[in-house]
């Protein structure tokens, strides 16, 4: 009898027409059974790999052998569903992540809801359909954020790698960020078509680069032994998997074990010992595996398929995941993705399967489950009597809890050129439905659902509620942006908010990485301008990592962000995409100004007309220049905008983008008790609304400093204001208070930097290299010599910057890990002499080297060419910020120079 899941391949080829989402399967009503249901039967999943590994062409894949499409999409002729932007389309990479949903197996129109089994100890998961959510993420280093993004809502991963450049550096950079956020993860080894691909060279780069143990589930299957590759060793049901050259990939052929022996005896030989090898792997991590071996008389081979699946399941779901599934295939060829895409369903966990979820709350951090279970972080009382003043004070009640009915992540805006804006959600807790207020804790905004969305493929499907556990989209919102927490609270109205600090509940915060390249934007004329702005306005809600800021002086837009490619794809987007008609200037490094000088406190009056309106309004500003350690500053801490919650309830204190703070001093306005800010406010000023103004003032005068224009760095700004000199009746508005405090830091600031002049400060950053031994030493030469970078390790020995902050995250991460001897590792051999696999991919394991070192951005410009000139092409890099650094003198007057060239 054919195996299941051919059976399931076939059909989808006999019933391609007519296979749709059957309605009853996207509904998505909480009655207890059918809420269960849904989650339990509920995968949502991301692909993540090195650009190029062939995660497009094997999500095309997916999405035909479900039915939800009718052809094969094809990344070289830009026609895939989910590179849908034209300018992924045009590159042929992936730059959105875009989540689609299907079913595996695809749904069986004469049953479309089977009924779950009390348990899976006889039937695999894969028999019955699961609603798979599937997000894809981008593979460019430029694009890291997206896919951090991305990986919060993942509850479990598929890894693509090259099967001829085996694990890449993007690769393990990703792979451990997944590993930081827990994800489970299982890998499908790709492209084992193309000459030189080498399965055990990449295993042994699993073991030894991924730090886990490969539990090789596939073998691949090679014609003769050595030529073309033609399907898979199944090693968990022990059969061979034929796949027919030049068809869909829909036809396969199963052969058993003495099926093989018949035809193939050195193939079912290689079979047999990597049953056992894995057999022995999952023993070694799985205690009931021991008992199965056990129970059948220690025989690897007779161990049912079944109880494999079961215990791989088992050490995927382990934490830290130690042992790591490898699959095989080449889906370009359309050869494995029907057996990946059951391993997705029976391996990775479903939402009901996964940690609780970490928020922030005020400024605590605690898991979404113990909130809502009233288990609040220390610090934050409950009570059962909510009074006024209970509840300004952010104190909450049970009561209050109970009426959070729902809390949902916006992982993704997305402007669809049919649809609109598109907010991808995932929903945490309860259930939104259509119609629904959202409360958005990170605007304070309020908005209203208007229709909720499950996409598949190119079809978007009306549903009328998202339950916990699901993703979806929210189409017709105004406001929320990538990135954002939006909750549904019982009884909000739409100019209301949820009491105390529940209206700061952000799930999953994530640190936005400071930007490090710039360009100018300038509308062709005044008539565009309006359209400009909306445009960024959407670029900006899609993308938070871009950054926006307006010069008042020059009317200048500068665009900033994390990467040279991420700012063209940016300048892609509004010129072509939403046809923005506006002259884009060169891309440039980012750099900082740092003031040297201090000012005394002294006060600034604005006393001119806004808008044809007379408008007054003071504050009182100094400035001073922050201790650093040898003005060097690590990334992670100066990008995010925060409110401190600190001090008295007469100050408020903020931690600014780019290492600056603002402390102002309200001596007459008490944060928690407003019942005396009418004697000292006129009834359209109030404070939240004055320190958001002057939060909004000093933010627009930092970013452009005195010296050269670049945004200002490490400054400490303070400000009091004093209601009874600062406030004028009817002539203090908001805006005159936020145009006041930026004239008056900008004031400050030019006077700081005639006392003492600014220096300026230039991005490092922290490179990893993957060179082959011979290229190692001119590598580094290069690096250190013409560079002026710091080699901070080789191969991951000590580091002589210790207290570098990415490093020492990712040890401590990957000291939880075993240590990993890839002679233990079990592969089978490659066809192709294995040399001339590791020469073509360059990454031969046992040649292959890492070199990590701090490095100014400026002397990375271009460098993957020169990498590749230095290794024969077969190099490979990934950087993230490392922090902001002094210029010396001389470089300093090169980089102002070569500024002032292109200017010219
Ligand atoms: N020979 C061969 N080529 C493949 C295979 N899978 C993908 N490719 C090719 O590899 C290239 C990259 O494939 P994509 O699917 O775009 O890779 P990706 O990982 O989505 O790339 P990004 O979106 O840029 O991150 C394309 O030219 C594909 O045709 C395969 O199994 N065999």
């Amino acid at each position: 009898m054919l195996p299941r899941w051919i059976f399931c391949a076939r059909r989808v080829v006999v019933r391609h027409d007519h296979v749709k989402p059957p309605r009853r399967l996207l509904s998505t009503s909480t009655t207890g059974t059918s809420f269960d249901l849904l989650s339990k039967t509920t995968r949502n999943i991301g692909i993540i790999a090195h650009i190029d590994a062939g995660k497009t062409t094997t999500t095309e894949r997916m999405l035909y052998y479900s039915g939800y499409t009718r052809r094969i999409g094809n990344v070289d002729e830009g026609s895939t569903v989910t590179d849908f932007l034209p300018a992924e389309r045009a590159r042929g990479i992936t730059i959105q992540s875009a989540a689609i949903t299907f079913h595996w197996p695809p749904v069986n129109p004469d049953n479309p809801t089977p009924a779950l089994p009390p348990s899976f100890d006889s039937i695999p998961r894969s028999s019955i359909s699961h609603n798979v959510n599937l997000i894809d993420t981008p593979g460019h280093a430029d694009f890291t954020f997206e896919v951090l993004r991305s990986l919060r809502v993942l509850d479990g991963a598929v890894c693509i790698l090259d099967g001829v450049a085996g694990v890449e550096a993007q690769t393990e950079k990703v792979w451990t960020q997944a590993g930081h956020y827990q994800i489970p993860r299982i890998i499908f080894v790709n492209k084992l078509d193309r000459t030189g691909a080498a399965f055990s060279r990449t295993v042994k780069e699993i073991g030894t680069r991924l730090h886990g143990w490969p539990a090789v589930c596939q073998i691949p299957w090679w014609k003769d032994g050595n030529g073309d590759f033609v399907g898979v060793g199944d090693v968990i049901h022990l059969r061979g998997l034929l796949w027919q050259g030049s068809t869909d990939g829909s036809q396969i052929q199963a052969y058993d074990l003495n099926q093989l022996a018949a035809t193939n005896n050195q193939f079912a030989e290689e079979l047999k010992k990597a049953r056992i090898a894995l057999v022995e792997l999952l023993s070694e991590h799985d205690d009931t595996m021991v008992e199965q071996f056990l129970e059948y008389d220690e025989d690897h081979l007779a161990i049912p398929g079944l109880q494999i699946i079961q215990s791989l399941r088992r050490v995927v779901l382990q934490t830290p995941q130690v042992v790591i599934p490898v699959f095989a295939g080449a889906s370009f060829r359309n050869i494995g993705v029907q057996p990946l895409l059951d391993t997705v369903v029976d391996l990775l966990p479903s939402p009901l399967e996964r940690p609780d979820p970490e928020i922030s709350i005020g400024n605590e951090t605690s898991t979404l489950n113990r909130l809502l279970s009233s288990d609040v972080p220390s610090g934050i009382s409950t009570s059962t009597k909510p009074t006024k003043k209970k509840i300004d004070k952010g104190v909450f009640s049970p009561q209050d809890i109970r009426n959070l009915t729902a809390c949902a992540l916006a992982f993704k805006v997305v402007n669809d050129p049919k649809r609109g804006i598109l907010v991808y959600v995932r929903v945490y807790s309860g259930t939104l439905d259509k119609g629904s207020i959202l409360f958005n804790t990170n605007l304070s905004t309020t908005e209203r659902a208007p229709r909720l969305l499950k996409m598949y493929a190119n079809d978007a499907v009306e549903v009328d509620s998202l339950s916990s556990g699901q993703i979806g989209v929210i189409s017709g919102l105004k406001h929320a942006r990538t990135g954002d927490t939006l909750i549904v609270y019982k009884g909000l109205h739409m100019k209301g908010q949820p009491p105390g600090i529940l209206k700061t509940l952000q799930l999953r915060p994530i640190n936005v990485p400071p930007p490090v390249f710039f360009t100018s934007i300038e509308p062709n004329s005044r008539s565009e301008q309006k359209h400009v702005e909306e445009s960024l306005g959407i670029l900006l809600r899609e993308d938070p990592s871009l950054h926006l800021s307006v010069d008042e002086e020059s009317g200048q837009t500068h665009l900033a962000g994390m990467g040279d490619l991420h700012l063209e794809i940016a300048r892609d987007r509004l010129i072509n995409d939403l046809k923005a008609k506006a002259r884009i200037g060169k891309i440039e490094i980012g750099y900082r100004e740092a003031i040297k000088g201090s000012t005394a406190p002294s006060t600034y009056i604005l006393d001119r007309p806004i808008a044809n309106k007379p408008a007054k309004a003071a504050i009182t500003v100094s400035i001073t220049p922050k201790a650093t350690q040898g003005d060097h500053n690590k990334s992670g801490t100066p990008s995010q905008e925060s409110d401190l919650y600190e001090g008295s309830n007469y100050e408020t204190a903020y931690a600014l983008h780019d290492n600056n703070s603002l402390h102002i001093s309200h001596a007459q306005l008490s944060k928690t008790s407003s019942s005396n800010h009418k004697d000292f406010l006129p009834p359209n000023l109030s404070l939240p609304g004055l320190l958001s103004a002057i939060h909004a003032g000093v933010s627009a005068a930092l970013a452009r400093g005195p010296f050269n224009g670049f945004p200002v760095f490490n400054s400490h700004i303070s400000v009091t204001l004093d209601p009874l000199k600062h406030i004028f009746a009817h002539e203090t508005t908001t805006t005159a208070m936020s145009m006041a405090t930026r004239e008056a830091v900008a004031k400050h600031l030019r006077e700081a930097h005639e006392q003492t002049p600014s220096v300026l400060m230039e991005p490092v950053m922290r490179v990893t290299i993957f060179v082959n031994e011979n290229s190692m030493g001119k590598v580094v030469q290069d690096l250190s010599s013409s560079r002026g970078g710091q080699v901070l390790s080789l191969d991951g020995e000590e580091e002589s910057d210790s207290d570098s902050a990415s490093a020492s995250s990712s040890f401590s991460f990957l000291d939880a890990l075993p240590a990993i001897n890839p002679a233990q590792i079990y592969t089978p051999p490659d066809p192709f002499n294995s040399s001339a696999g590791a020469s073509a991919s360059g990454s031969g394991q046992s040649s292959q080297r890492q070199i990590v070192a701090r490095v100014p951005l400026k002397e990375m410009v271009g460098y993957l060419n020169q990498l590749r000139a230095l290794t024969g092409g077969r190099g490979t890099f990934v950087m993230s910020v490392d922090g902001f650094e002094r210029m010396g003198t001389q470089r300093q007057r090169d980089a102002l120079e070569s500024l002032r060239m292109t200017d010219i």
